[in-house]
């Protein structure tokens, strides 16, 4: 069975006397254990695809199925079974980042003993001064947030990890050790769902990936297939290479619809 069914979903958002097509008649399914990508330039509408499979917002078209189930009749059992990581993670900021992440632990039924070792690991693979862990979210750089971000999806097994750019403006050593972080928890059984806007990254992680240029689909498959389907144009296609040829060198807002 497939984890994530996404059939003709389009999500618009109306702004005054306009309507951004932020997601138009997207499909695809994403199977378990896959490690599926989402790529596109900015405002292509990876992250409104994202918010919509976390059951964040509800899609104006279409249906979503993860594990079976529907992500709007049945969004509270979906929740249980997923966990989403982005560069807009909410904390209670005026908590530390140790309650923050012992609390999320308890939602998810881990025992505090468990959850404290576990936060070490994470700290100490990250590169996360583990003296800052009691000061409170609010103080910490947006880098310290987003590895505060990492370590709670990671605390758990989730069987679907929703990772929105999990690790763009990271340094280098935690950018490595979040892409082990998430193989490892592939091996472990999580499917995951990333979207990146490192080819580099894609191309080492992802079993398939999507492209998508102002709300819709236009590539999917495995990264090494999609450069190779290039050869006769280019030598030595990279998935940059695929990512340019999609979606041009101009980094263009989604489709814009004036309205009378
Ligand atoms: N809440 C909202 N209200 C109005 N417009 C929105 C909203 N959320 C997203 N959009 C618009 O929808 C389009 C897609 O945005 P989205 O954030 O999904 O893109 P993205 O591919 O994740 O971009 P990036 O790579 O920059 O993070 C953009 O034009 C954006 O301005």
């Amino acid at each position: 069975m497939e984890a994530v069914l996404v059939e003709n979903v389009s999500k618009y958002f109306k702004k005054k006397d306009r309507i951004i097509r932020a997601v138009q008649n997207v499909s695809f399914e994403v199977m378990k254990g896959e490690i599926f990508g989402i790529l596109g330039p900015n405002g292509s509408g990876k992250s409104t695809l994202i918010r919509m499979i976390a059951t964040l917002l509800i899609p104006d078209e279409g249906t979503i199925r993860i594990f079976g189930l529907d992500a709007i009749k049945d969004s509270k059992k979906v929740r249980e079974l997923i966990h989403r990581v982005s560069t807009d993670a909410s904390f209670f900021k005026k908590l530390s980042a140790y309650e923050n992440l012992i609390f999320s632990a308890g939602i998810y039924g881990l025992s505090r003993k468990h959850a404290m070792k576990r936060i070490m690991e994470l700290a100490n693979a990250l590169g996360f001064d583990g003296s800052r862990l009691k000061d409170p979210v609010e103080e910490f750089s947006r880098g310290m947030q987003q590895k505060t971000a990492i370590m709670r999806a990671f605390l758990t097994k989730p069987k679907l990890l929703l990772l929105d750019e999990p690790t763009t403006g990271l340094d280098p050593r935690a950018k490595r050790e979040v892409q082990s972080l998430i193989l490892e928890a592939n091996r472990n059984g999580s499917t995951v769902i990333l979207s990146t806007h490192d080819m580099e990254e894609a191309a080492k992680l992802c079993h398939r990936v999507m492209i998508i240029h102002n709300g819709r689909v236009v590539a999917l498959g495995e990264p090494e297939k999609l450069s190779e389907a290039l050869r006769n144009e280019k030598n030595n296609p990279t998935l940059e290479d695929v990512f340019l040829k999609y979606t041009g060198t101009s980094f263009e807002e989604a489709d814009v619809e004036e309205v009378e």
